[in-house]
């Protein structure tokens, strides 16, 4: 018979259910930590804001190891440092021990700030997949005062992609001299495969014209930018979590998983450099990421 002990079998199920339901979730936040997706102190707000969800109910254990570049010798001595028990949870920190373990994660992983002046050379980067080209194309359709560079590639074009509206689709020998004459603002090989570069001309023109430029590059084009132009300000574009960015491009269908496999691979190194980026945007939702994006255009 049914009692508190011995719950109905439907019961069971359900809290089997939720039981399993509630270790994926912790696993794919430490999955989301481990790849740089979401920032540590913001795991610890979410877990301060609600101590039953995935954050709340992390082990402090498993959160610091997590972290990048985290074993479990200094794990040991970061929880003797703050005087955290390892048997705590997130959501179970007492003020004292959040507040220790908040400086120490801002000592450790500083959050960017944001910048005092700002420049009309936009530069949006971010991992494969997370949604540039698609946030990079709502700004351009909300917001047509601002230039968003068309780039030169040697990758061919995708299925209805459109030379000179997508990509200027050029041949290695037509890149090569475009990069010997000076042409390209800059340009990188990307993911170890094909050549991108930013024409130079019409970014000069615009910004001459008074106009917002935006450039949808990778990290390395990124950073020529920035030595280039330091006052450019740089986006870096972040999925919700690792697994949406995985469904995203599995779910864009135009890699075999060779290709996949390569572009994650450069997605790791670029989610690692993302602090030396002005502001981070998180792109789960198209339209308000677009605004978000327009709205630090000068
Ligand atoms: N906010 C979103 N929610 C759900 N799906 C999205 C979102 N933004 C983009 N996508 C989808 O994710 C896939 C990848 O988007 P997109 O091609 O714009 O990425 P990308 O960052 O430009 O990729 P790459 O660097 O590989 O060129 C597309 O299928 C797109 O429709
Ligand atoms: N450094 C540059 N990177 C660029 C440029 N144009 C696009 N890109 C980046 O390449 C990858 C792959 O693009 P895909 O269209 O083949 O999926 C992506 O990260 C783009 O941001 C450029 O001019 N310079």
């Amino acid at each position: 018979m049914a009692d508190a002990k011995h719950p109905p079998e439907v019961d069971r199920v359900a809290a089997s259910q939720k039981a399993i339901a509630a270790r994926r979730a912790r696993a794919s936040l430490k999955r989301d930590l481990t790849m740089r997706v979401i920032a540590p102190q913001t795991v610890v707000a979410r877990a301060i804001e609600d101590p039953t969800s995935a954050a709340g109910t992390l082990r402090i254990t498993d959160f610091l190891t997590a972290l990048p570049a985290i074993g479990e010798g200094k794990r040991d001595r970061i929880l003797a440092q703050l005087e955290i028990s390892p048997v705590k949870r997130l959501g179970g920190l007492g003020i004292r021990q959040r507040r220790a373990l908040g400086v120490w994660l801002d000592g450790r992983f500083p959050q960017p700030g944001p910048r005092s002046g700002r420049s009309r050379l936009l530069v949006l980067a971010g991992p494969t997949a997370v949604g540039k080209g698609t946030v990079a194309a709502a700004v351009r359709e909300n917001h047509p005062e601002i230039l968003l560079s068309v780039s030169a590639t040697t990758r061919p074009p995708r299925p209805g992609e459109v030379d000179g509206e997508h990509y200027y689709f050029v041949d290695d020998a037509a890149f090569d001299r475009m990069v010997e004459r000076g042409e390209l603002l800059e340009h990188a090989t990307v993911h170890n495969k094909y050549r991108y570069g930013t024409p130079r001309m019409p970014i000069e023109r615009a910004l001459t014209q008074g106009r917002t430029v935006l450039l949808e590059i990778d990290l390395q084009g990124a950073r020529q930018v920035r030595d280039a132009e330091p006052s450019a300000t740089l986006i870096f574009l972040l999925p919700p979590s690792w697994d949406e960015l995985v469904s995203r491009l599995v779910g864009r269908g135009t890699e075999d998983a060779e290709e996949r496999s390569r572009r994650l691979r450069t997605a790791k190194g670029e989610l690692a450099a993302q602090g030396e980026f002005d502001y981070h945007i998180v792109n789960d939702e198209v339209t308000r990421a677009a605004a978000e994006v327009a709205a630090l255009a000068r």
